[in-house]
C-alpha cells in the first residue's frame, strides 16, 4: 500500500520496542519509514510422549509442547537475516526431548524448566511464551474385575485416550516477570434440567420462546491464572503442586455447573469462576469461553406426538458465545500474560 499524504523519507530499519536503528540498509532507498514489532519465534506443537517404565506398570503422559522465545537481539534476524542469536527452532524441539527423558511432570513445571533453560543458557533471550497441552489416556480395564498382577486398576500398558478435554498449561517470561496460566479445554457439561431462560427483551425479530426448564450444554474452555506468590513458589521445583491445583479447579468449576441453579450461561460462568477463586487460594482470575451449545425441542405434534421435554435437537451452529473474566479483588492485571494465551499475530 501506498500514502498519498505520507512524506516520503529515507527507508529506516528498527526496532519498534527499542527504536534502536540496526544501521544496516535492507530495503529499497525510498519508502515509508518501517519498524519491526512485536515478536517471537520457536517450534510449535512439538508432540511428546513419555513412557515411565521402571516397573511392569508403565505411566503414559503425552503433551503438545510449544516453544517461544524473545528478545530485543533477535531483531537482526528479522531486519538483516543475521542469524547469530537465532536459537534454532529445531534445537528448541531438540530440548524439549531431551528435557523430557529425565521426566515430564506437571506441565507447568516442565514449561518452568524449558523457561528458565532457554533464559539462563542464552542471555539475549530475555522472555518467551511456553504453552503446552497435556492429552490425557486411562488405563483399558480388561476383565469385570479390573485388577492386574500389579494389584492396580486397569491394564499395565494399555491405554485408552481420554474424552477431548484437554489441559492446557502456559508459563510467560518477561525478564524478571513471570506469571503461569493453567486451563483445560473442551470439557463438555450438559445439564437436562435446572437451566432457566427468560426475561429478555422482545422485539420485531425475537421468536425464541422463554422457558423455565431446558437443557444447558457447553464446551468449557477455561484459563485460570495463579497468583504472583504461587508463581513465586513454583521457581523451587516441586514446591507447588499445579497437578493437584488442576483437579481441584477443575471440580470446582463441574460442581458449580452441576450445582448452580442457571438463569442463563453467563450467570453460570460467573458463578463458576467466583467459586474457583474462593475455594482454591492459589488462583487470581479466571476466563472463560463458552458456547452455549442450544437444544431445540423438537416438535413432533405433525406425527400425532406429544414432546414433554424429551425428544431434542441437537444444533452444530450457530451457537451462542458467552465470554467472561472473574477476577479475585485487588490483584495486579496481567495483560502480558493473556495476550499470550491467543498465540499471537
Ligand atoms: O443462557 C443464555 N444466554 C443468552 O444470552 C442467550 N441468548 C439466547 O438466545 N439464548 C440464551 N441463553
Amino acid at each position: 500500500m501506498t500514502s498519498t499524504t505520507a512524506p516520503r523519507t529515507p527507508p529506516t530499519t528498527s526496532t519498534a520496542a527499542s527504536g534502536i536503528s540496526s544501521g544496516a540498509p535492507t530495503v529499497a532507498d525510498v519508502g515509508p519509514a518501517v519498524v519491526l514489532g512485536a515478536n517471537q519465534y520457536g517450534k510449535a506443537e512439538v508432540r511428546l510422549v513419555r513412557v515411565t517404565r521402571d516397573s511392569a506398570r508403565h505411566e503414559i503422559e503425552d503433551l503438545t509442547v510449544t516453544t517461544q522465545l524473545r528478545g530485543e537481539a533477535l531483531a537482526d534476524s528479522y531486519l538483516v537475516g543475521d542469524n547469530a542469536k537465532v536459537v534454532a527452532t529445531d534445537t528448541q524441539k531438540n530440548t524439549v526431548y531431551a528435557f523430557a527423558r529425565d521426566g515430564v511432570g506437571a506441565p507447568e513445571d516442565f514449561l518452568t524448566r524449558l523457561a528458565d533453560h532457554f533464559t539462563g543458557e542464552f542471555d539475549w533471550i530475555t522472555g518467551g511464551r511456553f504453552g503446552a497441552l497435556a492429552h490425557s489416556w486411562g488405563r483399558i480395564v480388561t476383565d469385570a474385575s479390573g485388577e492386574t498382577s500389579e494389584g492396580g486398576v486397569g491394564h499395565d500398558h494399555a491405554f485408552v485416550r481420554g474424552g477431548t478435554e484437554t489441559r492446557t498449561a502456559l508459563v510467560v517470561v518477561d525478564g524478571d516477570r513471570r506469571w503461569v496460566v493453567a486451563g483445560l479445554e473442551d470439557l463438555t457439561v450438559l445439564k437436562s434440567t435446572g437451566s432457566e431462560f427468560h426475561g429478555f427483551p422482545r422485539d420485531r425479530y425475537t421468536t425464541l420462546v422463554e422457558t423455565d426448564d431446558r437443557i444447558l450444554a457447553t464446551s468449557v474452555t477455561a484459563r485460570w491464572r495463579y497468583t504472583d506468590e504461587t508463581v513465586e513458589a513454583a521457581r523451587t521445583p516441586g514446591a507447588v503442586d499445579f497437578d493437584a491445583l488442576y483437579e481441584r479447579v477443575r471440580a470446582v468449576l463441574l460442581a458449580t455447573f452441576a450445582d448452580v441453579h442457571s438463569l442463563a450461561l453467563q450467570q453460570t460462568l460467573y458463578a463458576m469462576g467466583r467459586r474457583a477463586i474462593e475455594e482454591v487460594d492459589a488462583v487470581a482470575e479466571v476466563r472463560f469461553s463458552m458456547p452455549n451449545k442450544h437444544h431445540f425441542l423438537v416438535d413432533l405434534a405433525p406425527f400425532g406426538l406429544d414432546n414433554p421435554g424429551e425428544v431434542f435437537y441437537a444444533a452444530d451452529r450457530p451457537y451462542g458465545l458467552i465470554d467472561g473474566a472473574v477476577i479475585r479483588a485487588g490483584v495486579a492485571e496481567a495483560p502480558a500474560a493473556w495476550d499470550a494465551v491467543t498465540p499471537f499475530v
